[in-house]
């Protein structure tokens, strides 16, 4: 091989390999979108995760593949939570429950499973993948600022990525109470008018916050039709993939 015809080869390599980089840099940049549901219980946020569930599954080919989760997790600080939720441990002291609550969002978005389905939303999102959760930080703040300091709510949520889209389900604590034991009987801990009026207020307030530094919050008047509260809530994520 001539000296030139080795420099030709050679670039040629070069130049393909740069371009597979280029490639492959495209997909490991190209993320899946992050968006949130809120909402004090009862106000319907079960309901319309299922609705999205059933249109992004059918829309896949426009839209990507989706994986739904939610907080509190199946695992282990999630365990803990849930106990308490249902009363069976001994009551425990409310900056304890934030940072419960803390520690499972940390295993939500950084765990690393042995495979694509128990790995965290930050790498599923990393894959191109979007996720959609049935609460997050706006629940630790909207809850436990109850009793907790927000500023310091905040700092123990620190590592957390901001969502694409929160939606916020907002009506009446009497109508969620209302539909909340048409579907069941017990009561969780936070599961009283009291606490889920100050909870609502809470909400509202500090979505005002986070959307004036630029988070992209949108707040649903959900005392309407399951499938009017959807309507609204579809063009917010259609409009996140245009
Ligand atoms: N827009 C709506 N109008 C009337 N009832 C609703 C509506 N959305 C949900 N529900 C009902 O209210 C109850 C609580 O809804 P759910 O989605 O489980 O709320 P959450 O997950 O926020 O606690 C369920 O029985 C559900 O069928
Ligand atoms: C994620 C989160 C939930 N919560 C509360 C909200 C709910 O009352 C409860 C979780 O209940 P949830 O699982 O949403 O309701 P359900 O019992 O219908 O499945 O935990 C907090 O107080 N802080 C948090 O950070």
């Amino acid at each position: 091989m001539s000296k030139n015809m080795f420099k030709e080869q050679s670039i040629t390599v070069f130049a393909l390999r740069f371009t597979n980089s280029r490639r492959s840099e495209t997909l490991m940049t190209k993320k899946g979108k992050f968006i949130v549901l809120e909402g004090v219980d009862g106000s319907g946020i079960t309901t319309q995760t299922s609705l999205l569930r059933t249109w992004l599954e059918e829309n896949e080919a426009i839209y990507g593949r989706t994986f739904f989760t939610k907080e509190p997790t199946d695992g282990p600080a999630g365990g803990q939570i849930r106990l308490a939720l249902a009363k069976r441990l001994k009551p425990l002291d409310e900056r304890m429950m934030a940072l419960l609550f803390a520690a499972d969002r940390m295993d939500h978005l950084y765990c690393t499973g042995e495979n694509e389905q128990n790995s965290g939303i930050v790498a599923k999102l990393e894959k191109g993948i979007n996720v959609i959760s049935d609460r997050y930080y706006l629940s630790s703040f909207a809850y436990q600022s109850l009793q907790v300091d927000l500023a310091w709510l905040r700092q123990i949520n620190a590592y957390c990525i901001k969502p694409d889209l929160t939606i916020l389900l907002q009506l009446p604590i009497s109508e969620s109470i209302e539909r909340r034991s048409r579907a069941r009987f017990h009561e969780e801990l936070y599961e009283r008018e009291d606490y889920l009026t100050q909870i609502s207020r809470n909400y509202l307030e500090i979505a005002g916050k986070l959307q004036a530094e630029g988070e992209n919050i949108l707040i649903v008047n959900a005392l309407r039709d399951k499938k009017d509260v959807f309507a609204e809530i579809q063009e917010a994520v259609k409009k996140l993939f245009t």
